[in-house]
């Protein structure tokens, strides 16, 4: 047994029981299952995980998932002639339906690939969350505005704020989301800050994820995208920054002073060529770092496996050590550390009891998982969502034998198709 294997015992067994969405045991013994079942009766249930192995739902910390309706529509462009040229232009035409049903296709893709809880920022927060709320996913929904759409986002976001962090809606999580520093102005992210105080709210925003970025604020405020947004007091509430490719030594010293956790996306940023991100660094700054997937225009996939094995392997190019982000650090990544990003430790992310009952069961009997010479290498490396089985989200299971039970897919794909020919019909 390897140091990776043993430490994962920890966290991936066979053995488990859910009781009113939570886990009641995990690894227990015969006599602590016999135990429980005596108190809990019938609420109890309990995980046959024979051929299977059972690891915490992943979490997906950045994305925009209604941009499934935009999957291969542009690709091999640097990020701003893709968002201006043509994202931006296509997203002007769509409103709250049409991003309900990519949401719906998006996270249909997700649950099936064993992602449980995902963060997402974009317009029509309203309808995301109606999709996360219908289709049993938990995902972290963000009110989001871009420079002069500020005066709609405001009520927005209040409404949002009312509903869903008053309690009452366990999978709905709210966060603001002002979009960039180079398309949010100062005065608006402070009153961003005062909507997230008055709430308890945390903010999620893109920092430093091109070269560009870096030279446009440098030339408008003269600092770092980091520094600028420490000015303007955004680090005074817990911040989740997607990418973070551009930060220097002391961009890192600022974030992990003011605890701020970064959504790493490395398949989106190769694939928009905007860089590679110093996660090696960040973590042992102690920086909190993630993993996240982006929207599924950049990706151009919803895969969190994919995005592990990426994150890994480019970090161990990146800094010709190829002990650099092992595959337990990986797997922590999308799991522990994306769950402390939104203020979930302890509760998502990990099997312990009490924690709640987001997780899966690997169907580990394929050729690619065999032998299992290090269970964790094979997670991290060869796991594919499609190796997916079974997946609960609080308790409630989601998916079974590897079928989405929330949804009709192929109706979703049907619909999707003929909505996409019909948006790009519309003037
Ligand atoms: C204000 S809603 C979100 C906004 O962000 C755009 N977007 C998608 N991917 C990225 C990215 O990698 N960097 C910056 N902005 C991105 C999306 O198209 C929406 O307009
Ligand atoms: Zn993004």
């Amino acid at each position: 047994m390897t140091a990776s294997e043993a430490d994962a015992h920890k966290y991936f067994t066979g053995n488990i029981g859910i009781a009113d969405g939570r886990i009641a045991f995990a690894g227990a013994d015969p006599q602590q299952a016999a135990a429980f079942r005596a108190r809990c009766g019938t609420s109890l249930r309990e995980i046959d995980g024979r051929g299977k192995v059972a690891m915490p739902g992943l979490v997906n910390l950045h994305n925009h998932v209604s941009m499934s309706l935009m999957r291969s529509y542009a690709d091999d462009m640097p990020l701003m002639p893709w968002l201006t040229e043509k994202i931006w232009p296509f997203e002007a035409k769509l409103d709250g339906e049409d991003i309900y049903l990519g949401a719906r296709l998006g996270i249909a893709e997700m649950l099936l690939g064993g992602t449980t809880t995902f963060v997402d920022m974009y317009w029509h927060s309203d309808r995301v969350a109606d999709a996360v709320t219908e289709t049993g996913i938990r995902g972290v929904v963000c009110p989001t505005f871009v420079g002069a759409s500020y005066d709609a986002f405001e009520p927005e976001a209040l409404r949002m704020a009312e509903k869903y962090a008053s309690g009452g809606h366990d999978r709905v999580q709210i966060m603001l989301a002002p979009h960039a520093p180079y398309t949010c102005p100062p005065e608006t992210l402070k009153k961003t800050l005062k909507i997230a105080e008055q709430y308890g709210l945390g903010i999620q925003i893109h920092i430093s994820e091109t070269l560009d970025e870096q030279q446009t604020i440098r030339e408008q405020y003269g600092k770092t995208p980091v520094e600028h947004l420490r000015d303007v007091g955004l680090f005074e509430r817990p911040v989740l920054a997607a990418h973070c490719v551009y930060v220097n030594d002391s961009d890192i010293e600022i974030m992990a002073r003011y605890g701020v956790s970064v959504a790493h996306n490395p398949q989106s940023n190769m694939k928009l060529a905007s860089g590679i991100a110093p996660v090696v660094q960040m973590l042992a700054a102690g920086v909190n770092v993630g993993i996240g997937t982006d929207g599924p225009s950049s990706n151009n996939d919803l895969d969190m496996w994919e995005e592990m094995r990426t994150a890994s392997l480019l970090q161990k190019v990146a800094t010709a050590d190829p002990c650099s982000l092992s595959a337990y650090r990986t797997l922590q990544m999308a799991t522990v550390h994306g769950a402390k990003a939104i203020g979930r430790e302890g509760e998502l992310g990990v099997i312990v009891p009490g924690a709640l009952a987001d997780l899966l069961l690997v169907d580990m009997e394929r050729p690619h998982l065999s032998p299992r010479n290090d269970l964790i290498a094979n997670l991290a490396y060869c796991g594919k969502a499609s190796d997916v089985d079974t997946v609960f989200v609080g308790g409630e299971i989601v998916v079974e034998g590897g079928r989405l039970l929330t949804s009709d897919v192929r109706a979703l794909c049907r619909e999707a198709g003929e909505r996409v020919a019909e948006i790009k019909q519309r003037g």
